[in-house]
């Protein structure tokens, strides 16, 4: 029996662009079979900038048709000494880092509000294999932000409040409640475009993250 597709998710058309053009014909790559009833095993779309834009754009497609997982994939900031620029890292969580309340003792996140949970577990059977077809990506939690981070102190605050986190990024918390939502597997890989720390564009390595968000592009396919 044909399976569905699985869903990848990217924030911008440039990182749908990247991976589309380093998949296989199968997998809706360039030279894609254009014939009636053609299936390909993944479909690449961009949905926004940020959590809001992701979890709608991401809900959207889903009420369209059927998937079998949802994967967040773009361009992320890596907490220097945890992730390099240049490399790819696999979420083990999606944390929607600044989802709750500030405080004169310090950030509640929702689950201490009792709204729900800033933290989505990713699955573990795609990590597994996400994990396998990547042996040089770095593992750990990637947190989401409305705000990229632009300070030593922001930048500070945040490694230590998340000791397992290995970047940061805009989109993933939205595109995994969208995913739990409709009930499906999710999981999320980041390419490191930048240093988490004080603003500075000059320091952006983007052309370097693009090439490994198209290395990476093929372990897609190795998905359950
Ligand atoms: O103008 C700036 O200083 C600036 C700094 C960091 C990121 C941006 C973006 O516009 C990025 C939007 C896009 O890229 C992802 N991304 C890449 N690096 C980071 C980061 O360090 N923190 C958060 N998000 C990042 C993000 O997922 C967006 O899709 C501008």
């Amino acid at each position: 029996m044909t399976q569905h597709p699985i869903l990848v998710v990217t924030a911008v058309t440039a990182e749908a662009d990247a991976l589309r053009a380093a998949l296989p014909p199968e997998a809706g790559g360039p030279r894609a079979a254009l014939s009636a009833g053609f299936e390909p095993t993944l479909l690449v779309e961009p949905v926004g900038v940020g959590p809001a834009a992701a979890a709608a754009g991401t809900a959207r497609l889903l009420a369209q048709r059927d998937y079998r997982a949802v994967i967040s994939v773009g361009i992320a900031g890596g907490f220097p000494g945890r992730a390099d620029v240049g490399g790819t890292v696999l979420g083990t969580r999606t944390i929607a880092a600044d989802l709750g309340a500030e405080s004169p003792d310090g950030f509640l996140p929702v689950d201490e509000l009792g709204f729900g949970s800033s933290v989505l577990a990713t699955d573990s059977t795609l990590l597994k294999a996400l994990g396998a077809a990547l042996p040089h990506a770095v593992v750990g939690d990637i947190l989401t932000l409305s705000t990229v981070t632009g300070t030593a102190e922001t930048t500070a605050r945040l490694a230590a409040r998340f000791p397992e986190a290995v970047a940061e990024a805009m989109e993933g918390y939205g595109v995994a409640i969208a995913a739990a939502n409709a009930g499906l597997p999710f999981a999320e890989l980041r390419t490191i475009s930048n240093p988490i720390g004080p603003r500075d564009r000059d320091a952006w390595r983007l052309a370097d993250a693009f090439a490994a968000l198209r290395a990476a592009a093929p372990a897609l396919c190795a998905l359950p």
